[in-house]
């Protein structure tokens, strides 16, 4: 089970900071979307130079053109890619295809699919590294979260390694483990700390126990 940081609301000097201040306690660094639509690539690009040890995500959820935007990210130093999970079938090979010619991964994101089983059942064949159930920030400020989806995702998806992004906390992190995903992504769980490497620790330490109860 792997713990990736999702980094949201920083520039690229912020962002290297708080890595910095957690890379013992992560295996992968995204770098969230406002953070690209912000800075552009070169947020990947710096983040992956400066941890060459760390995985680098980069969120970029692509909707169409989906090879010419994976080779851009894998470009910059992405090693896994994200594409949107509404996107047609042939951007999702696409992605696929090329990820796989540029020695990368794909993470397909199900962010406002309505049929979760059946979708996630078609993206497995279709050869996702990883299906990722993910309450994003406005569903979150009504309370919802991708606990039960998760569960759902997690009877049906044979090949691909399953994730879960979203709200996720130290509190509501025993609820994510018991349903067994391959990723845990948190963003502002750890990044709205104070101390943000022991919040870091304490989560690491929980999911590692879990692998080892
Ligand atoms: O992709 C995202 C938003 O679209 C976030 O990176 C993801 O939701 C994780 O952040 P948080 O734990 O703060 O919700």
């Amino acid at each position: 089970m792997k713990l990736q940081l999702a980094l949201d609301l920083v520039n690229i000097s912020e962002a290297i900071e708080v890595v910095k201040e957690v890379e013992a306690f992560i295996d992968i660094v995204e770098i969230g979307t406002p953070v690209i639509n912000k800075e552009g690539l070169k947020a990947v690009a710096e983040v992956k130079a400066a941890f060459p040890n760390l995985e680098v995500l980069a969120d970029v959820k692509i909707m169409d053109a989906a090879a010419y935007e994976v080779s851009n990210a894998a470009a910059a130093g992405a090693d896994i890619v994200t594409i949107l999970a509404q996107a047609e079938d042939s951007s999702i090979r696409g992605a696929v295809e090329e990820a796989k010619k540029q020695g990368k991964k794909i993470l397909v994101d199900m962010i406002a699919v309505k049929d979760i089983k059946t979708r996630a059942a078609e993206l497995d064949e279709l050869g996702a590294d990883y299906i990722c159930v993910h309450t994003g920030y406005d569903l979150q400020a009504e309370g919802k979260d991708s606990f039960a989806d998760l569960r759902t995702i997690k009877s049906v998806v044979k090949n691909a390694k399953t994730a879960i992004a979203g709200g996720i906390k130290l509190e509501t992190l025993p609820e994510v483990i018991e349903a067994q995903p391959d990723l845990i992504i948190v963003g502002g769980g750890i990044t709205s700390k104070e101390n943000k490497r022991a919040e870091a620790e304490k989560i690491q330490k929980m999911m590692k126990e879990s692998v080892t109860a």
